[in-house]
Order: structure tokens, then sequence, then C-alpha cells
């Protein structure tokens, strides 16, 4: 199994390249986890109390979950996938059958932060897009799909989006193989990891 880890900061693309991956792509050859799955489970909070959580934080996500799912999925194990509700900041208590593919997809925020996930990565990649551009990608996006407002955003990219940025995203720049800039559609950067995944699963140098 080859395992691409994909991180980057909110709104820098990370979602749009994995589809953009697995465009042309035969379907059922790569899977998928979204760090976004293992947010940790809070259904002991009220809503109030979940909307002031630091979900930019690396403490917000259940890592060992996360970790034990990928060694199941490298085992040939198939696992129960978290789905994720950001529109009620929790877990909806539903889960996606996930089965082990000959390449699977980790993306998300914080991936890159945690030593022993990071180990397990074959290729680590890294989304860039600058800080401006994924701010009015994230108001955007977080409006139209994720039940925000205006303020919200704002407010949440403040107090706590921008400085755990700072603090735990960015610095995990460093361990990249690959650093994709995306401050434009990178046509000719998804190019290269898709030829990367083709090599691999058709000359035989990875086990399903
Ligand atoms: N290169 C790009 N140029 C313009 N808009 C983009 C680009 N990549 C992604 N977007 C848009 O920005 C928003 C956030 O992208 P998304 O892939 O969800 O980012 P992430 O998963 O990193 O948070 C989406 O609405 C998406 O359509
Ligand atoms: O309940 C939640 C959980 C997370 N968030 C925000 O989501 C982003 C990470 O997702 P991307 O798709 O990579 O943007 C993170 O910055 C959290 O602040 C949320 O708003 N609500």
């Amino acid at each position: 199994m080859l395992i691409i880890g994909i991180a980057g900061g909110t709104g820098c693309g990370k979602t749009t390249v994995v589809n953009q991956i697995l465009n042309e792509l035969p379907e059922g050859e790569v899977g998928i986890i979204s760090q976004d799955s293992y947010y940790k489970d809070t259904t002991h909070l009220s809503y109030e109390e979940r909307t002031k959580i630091n979900f930019d934080h690396p403490k917000s996500i259940d890592f060992s979950l996360l970790e034990s799912h990928l060694k199941d999925l490298k085992k040939g194990i198939p696992i129960h996938q978290p789905v994720y509700s950001f529109v009620k900041h929790n877990r909806t208590g539903d889960t996606i059958l996930t089965h082990p593919r000959k390449v699977m997809i980790v993306e998300g925020i914080l991936i890159l932060t945690h030593p022993e996930l990071r180990d397990m990565f074959d290729i680590k990649v890294f989304v860039h897009a600058d800080t401006d551009e994924r701010l009015i990608r994230r108001l955007k996006r977080d409006i139209t799909e994720r039940g925000r407002d205006l303020d919200e955003v704002l407010t949440r990219y403040q107090t706590t989006l921008k400085p755990m940025h700072n603090q735990f995203i960015e610095p995990t720049k460093e361990f990249a193989d690959i650093i994709i800039p995306n401050n434009k559609y990178n046509t000719v950067a998804v190019n290269i990891v898709r030829t990367i995944i083709n090599d691999r699963l058709y000359n035989g140098t990875i086990k399903a």
C-alpha cells in the first residue's frame, strides 16, 4: 500500500487537489481518509460549548483512532470512518465503510504534526496558498456550505485559526516531499502526483 499525506492550511485547496488527482484514475484503486472525520466526538457537550472548541489545535483530533485505522487498512482490514458534520460541529454517528486500496490518501490541516502518523506516509505533500487567498476561500465556502456567517468566520480566524496555523500547520511544510503552489489551479503539479500514483499502481511496485 502506498500512503500519501496531503496537508496545508484551511482553504489551501486540499480537497480540491485530492479530487483532481482522483479524476482520471480508475475507480476503486485509491481510497481517501479525511482528518476531518477524526475530530473528537463531542456529543457530551452542548452546541454552544462545541462552537467554542479550538478546531485548529492538534488536541481536537483523535489521532490514535486515525492511526489505528490506517494501521488496519495497511493490514488489509476495512475500517468504519466516522462521518463529521461541520454544521453540528460533531460526528453524525454514521460511518463509511472504507476498504483498503493500493493507494490511500490521507488529507487534513494537522496530519503532518503527529510524528507517528507522519512516519506512515510514503509521500508527504503540502498544498500552499497565500493567507489572504485562503481566508477569502474559507469565507465563501463556510458561508455557502458550512452554515457560518461573516462574523463567525472572521472571529474564528483571528482567535484560533491564524495563530494555530502559524504555530502548528505552517511549520510542517518542512516535512513535505512535494509542495504544491495552489494560488491558482495547478494542473501540472496534480498531474505529477497522479503520475507517481499510476507508476506505483501499474508498475507493480506496491501490493494492495
Ligand atoms: N486553486 C484554486 N483557485 C481558486 N479556488 C480554489 C482553488 N482550490 C480550491 N479552491 C476553492 O477554495 C475553497 C476551499 O477549497 P478546499 O479544497 O475545500 O480547501 P481545503 O480542503 O484545503 O480546506 C473551495 O470552495 C474550492 O472550490
Ligand atoms: O466543527 C468544526 C470542525 C472544524 N472546523 C474548521 O475546519 C477547518 C479544517 O477543514 P478544512 O476543510 O481543511 O478547511 C479547520 O480550520 C477548523 O477551524 C470547523 O469550522 N468546525
